[in-house]
């Protein structure tokens, strides 16, 4: 957020209260180099004003694990923290992150009571930024001229959108040939994989992911901040995906104030419409199961 102007404040809160500190402090020292924010540290009261509320508090994937085995250790966190955070920032946009993110979605739009459109996952925005990337090295173009989306879980369930991927108005597939590009079946299964697995492989290799979800995070808060009505692979509760009802996953969203303005439902071929089919009954199992478990259900 600091690196591209997102917020005019950005208050850090966590229970580590020195990390919390520190992380301030050493993001403050960027600050000459970059935009005009202001970064400190606090607690709970120091939200109050805040226009969007970045949840990404909890546990995170060890190596092996799958987001889905985080789910109630952090389903704990949440319900320690929306209430403290709500007091202080009660007109605030809450956008999680922490995982597995549409679950947690979903159980911060039941413990908030908040209009569902102001509680947002940022789903699967950094796996529709792997795809485009991955795609966009595969053809030699820049990531901003691919359009192409992941919906659906962010996690082993997703679902890449192929049958509607474009580079200036071109299908990938009339796109390569034109750039005199290899896209075979090998070529999209290794990109498939690289999308879905990119996280295994960052947390194997550096313990965590960052930078990432920090550049979609900040893409979000200015969306939202200016009302830019961005077109984003958001997560929300959704009353009806693939005959799944009210479910949280992840498809094209109108995001600007207030939170998720309007949704977009792509085209599907027979082959992805199957496959977010099974993704939001994959979520929905999950959800349900942890508000049975926590005593939420009914
Ligand atoms: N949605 C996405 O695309 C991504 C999601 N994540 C998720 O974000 C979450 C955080 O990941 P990291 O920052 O790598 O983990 P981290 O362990 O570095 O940070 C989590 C922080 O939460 C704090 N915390 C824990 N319980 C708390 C509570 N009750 N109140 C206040 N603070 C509390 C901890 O003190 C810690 O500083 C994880 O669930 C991770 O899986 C991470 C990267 C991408
Ligand atoms: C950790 C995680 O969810 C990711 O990098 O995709």
């Amino acid at each position: 957020m600091v690196t591209t102007g997102a917020a005019s404040e950005v208050v850090l809160v966590d229970m580590n209260e020195a990390l919390a500190q520190a992380q301030a402090q050493d993001i403050a020292h960027a600050v000459p180099f970059t935009h005009a924010v202001t970064v400190r540290a606090g607690s709970y009261a120091a939200l109050e004003g805040a226009g969007v509320v970045v949840l990404s508090a909890g546990v995170a994937q060890k190596p092996g694990e799958t987001r889905l085995d985080l789910l109630e250790r952090n389903a704990k966190v949440f319900g320690a923290i929306i209430p403290e955070v709500l007091k202080a920032a009660p007109d605030a946009v809450l956008l999680v992150a922490s995982n597995p993110v549409d679950v947690m979605t979903q159980i911060a739009t039941r413990i908030s009571g908040l209009p569902r459109n102001r509680v947002i996952g940022s789903g699967t925005v950094l796996d529709t930024a792997r795809f485009r990337a991955l795609l966009a090295e595969q053809l030699a173009v820049t990531p901003r001229s691919v359009h192409a989306h992941v919906v659906g879980e962010h996690g082993d369930s997703e679902v890449l959108l192929w049958s509607s991927a474009t580079v200036a108005g071109l299908s990938v597939e009339q796109a390569a040939a034109q750039l005199r590009r290899s896209l075979t079946a090998d070529d999209r299964a290794a990109i498939d994989e690289g999308v879905r697995r990119a996280a295994y492989r960052i947390i194997n290799g550096k313990g965590h992911t960052a930078f990432g979800i920090g550049g979609g995070l900040a893409r979000l808060v200015s969306a939202i901040g200016a009302d830019e009505r961005m077109v984003a692979t958001c997560a929300m509760l959704t009353d009806d995906v693939c005959g799944v009802p009210q479910v949280v996953l992840s498809l094209p969203r109108v995001i600007g104030a207030g939170g998720v303005v309007d949704t977009i439902l792509p085209n599907l071929s027979a082959e992805e419409e199957t496959a977010l089919r099974r993704s939001a009954e994959i979520l929905k199992e999950a959800a349900d199961g942890v508000e049975r478990r926590m005593g939420w259900s009914g």
